[in-house]
């Protein structure tokens, strides 16, 4: 994960954009899980506490464990957010990260959906300020955090 990728105006445009995303980290979470489900509605079954499937996805939103893997998200985010300048001190956690959810169903490939959610709740936070720049600084993080996570993936499991 190479910060060197993020130029210091990315970074400036970053931090900037976020500061409006983390004054409701939980309300705009829930607008990037909202847009997750519409995109890919067979992620639903990989969120189950207790066992318990959720029937629809207005039901997942609601439970206090889901709106808890909310807040997680948006503070991994955050994380990255704060060290833009040194990515590569969260490599170690985002790659065990990366083996949790491998150990939970999650495919590699459904990041990708995520990070059109991400782009998508930021665009709703942001408006016109979400410029063409803004949107490709995001694109990078995002696809740091990503291969960050992915390096924790067993290719040999993938699948099961
Ligand atoms: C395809 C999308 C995703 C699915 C289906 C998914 C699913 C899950 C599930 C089932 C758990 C375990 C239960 C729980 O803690 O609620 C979990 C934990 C977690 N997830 Fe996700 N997740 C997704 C994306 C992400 C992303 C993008 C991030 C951060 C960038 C993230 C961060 C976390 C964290 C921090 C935990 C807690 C890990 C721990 O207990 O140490 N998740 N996820």
């Amino acid at each position: 994960m190479e910060s060197g990728r993020l130029s210091s105006t990315q970074q400036a445009l970053i931090r900037e954009s976020w500061q409006k995303v983390s004054s409701n980290l939980l309300q705009h979470g829930i607008v990037l899980f909202t847009r997750l489900f519409d995109l890919d509605p067979d992620l639903l079954p990989l969120f189950q506490y207790n066992c318990k499937k959720f029937s629809s996805p207005q039901e997942c939103l609601s439970s206090p464990e889901f709106l808890d893997h909310i807040r997680k998200v948006m503070l991994v985010i955050d994380a990255a957010v704060t060290h833009l300048e040194n990515l590569s001190s969260l490599e170690e956690y985002l790659s065990n990260l990366g083996k949790k959810h491998q150990t939970v169903g999650v495919k590699v490939d459904s990041f990708s959906a995520v990070g059109e959610s991400l782009l998508f709740m930021l665009e709703k936070c942001l408006g016109t300020a979400f410029s063409p720049d803004v949107r490709e600084a995001w694109t990078r993080l995002y696809g740091s955090v990503v291969k960050a996570m992915s390096s924790g993936w067993d290719a040999r499991k993938e699948g099961e």
